[in-house]
């Protein structure tokens, strides 16, 4: 398969601010491809790199073979773009404002675009100052989309979206994976990026710290489980279970707060056993998840060993 996108040592600081430092990776042709970081990790500065709006301090980015400052043009008319904070002059209409913007690449497909608006229910009767942040991001989305562009690089997209929208999205995502087409999207919601692309790389402090396939992510992934029981309870229980990182026992004695990796099963059967009656899980963000994959593993285990 093809590289659509080549990025190769890419460094971009912002006077002493760090920006991203030596970022490279590839996309092949057709992929769906999520870009995760937390706030500040430098998603935004790798996307506008690759749009030629930033000239990268060294380093370089290709698209289709073209570099992405020097042929700017050229990369831009492969690519449907959504920007972070998507705006524009706030008197025009919704559906002036995409004529202006389908003119601009030549025409497009209306029925097509009449059929992006319907679906994400986007009104295009308002003027822009009027429109709610998500239905700014829906018009945003609308333009990037409607030229069936080769590629999609869309900066954290579902931003200000309801649920029904969101699912809307990943609807036209798929699509535009069953057509061959590809897609670079950046976000810090990890279901959003589990849902919709097949591989990933995680940014950190202008680093990027891992590529790799979304079914990798579990490897990553942890739980918060809190147990309540009727009596007083022993982090013993729970410590030497598989996959259990931490085991802290709540202040009254009755509930314990784990941090589990992987499957749940057996933690179940525990607390069962122990005639828990309430237990509650949840998936922690992005963030999160961060500080605690980078967590040393020895401080991991004295944590356990502290509250045995
Ligand atoms: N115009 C700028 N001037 C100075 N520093 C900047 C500028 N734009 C970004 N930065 C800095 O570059 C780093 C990366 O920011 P960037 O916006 O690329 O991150 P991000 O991953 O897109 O974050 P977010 O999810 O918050 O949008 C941050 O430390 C940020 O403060």
């Amino acid at each position: 398969m093809e590289r659509l996108i080549e990025v190769t040592n890419l460094t971009k600081t912002y006077g002493k601010q760090r920006g991203i430092l030596n970022v490279s990776f590839d996309i092949t042709e057709g992929e769906v491809f999520g870009f995760l970081g937390p706030n500040g990790a430098g998603k935004t500065t790798t996307i506008r790199t690759l749009m030629g709006f930033l000239k990268p301090d060294s380093g370089q980015a290709q698209i289709g073979g073209f570099d992405c400052w020097k042929q700017s043009t050229a990369v831009k008319r492969l690519v449907g773009y959504l920007p972070g904070e998507f705006s524009f002059d706030p008197a025009l209409t919704g559906a002036q404002i995409l004529t202006y913007l389908g003119n601009l690449r030549g025409g497009v497909d209306q029925a097509y675009v009449r059929q992006l608006c319907e679906r994400l229910d986007l009104d295009l009767t308002k003027r822009f100052r009027a429109y709610s942040r998500g239905n700014k991001q829906k018009i945003g989305l609308v333009q990037a989309f409607m030229h069936k562009p080769r590629l999609l690089i869309l900066d954290e997209p579902t931003g200000g979206l309801d649920p029904l929208n969101q699912q809307e999205f990943y609807h036209m995502i798929a699509e535009v994976h069953a057509d061959g087409r590809t897609v670079f999207l950046s976000s810090h919601i990890l279901p959003e990026v589990e849902h919709t692309c097949s591989r990933i790389g995680i940014i950190r402090e202008g680093q990027l710290i891992q590529m790799d396939m979304v079914s990798k992510l579990k490897d990553i992934k942890q739980n918060d489980v809190l147990i309540r029981f009727a009596s007083p309870a022993s982090p013993a229980w729970f410590k030497d279970i598989p996959g259990v990182l931490t085991v802290e026992p709540e202040p009254d004695g009755t509930e314990l707060h784990l941090t589990v990796q992987g499957e749940l099963q057996s933690i179940i059967q525990v607390a069962a056993e122990h005639q828990a009656i309430h237990f509650a899980t949840q998936e922690p963000n992005l963030e999160e998840i961060f500080l605690r994959f980078y967590q040393p593993a020895k401080q991991v285990k004295t944590e356990v060993a502290a509250n045995a």
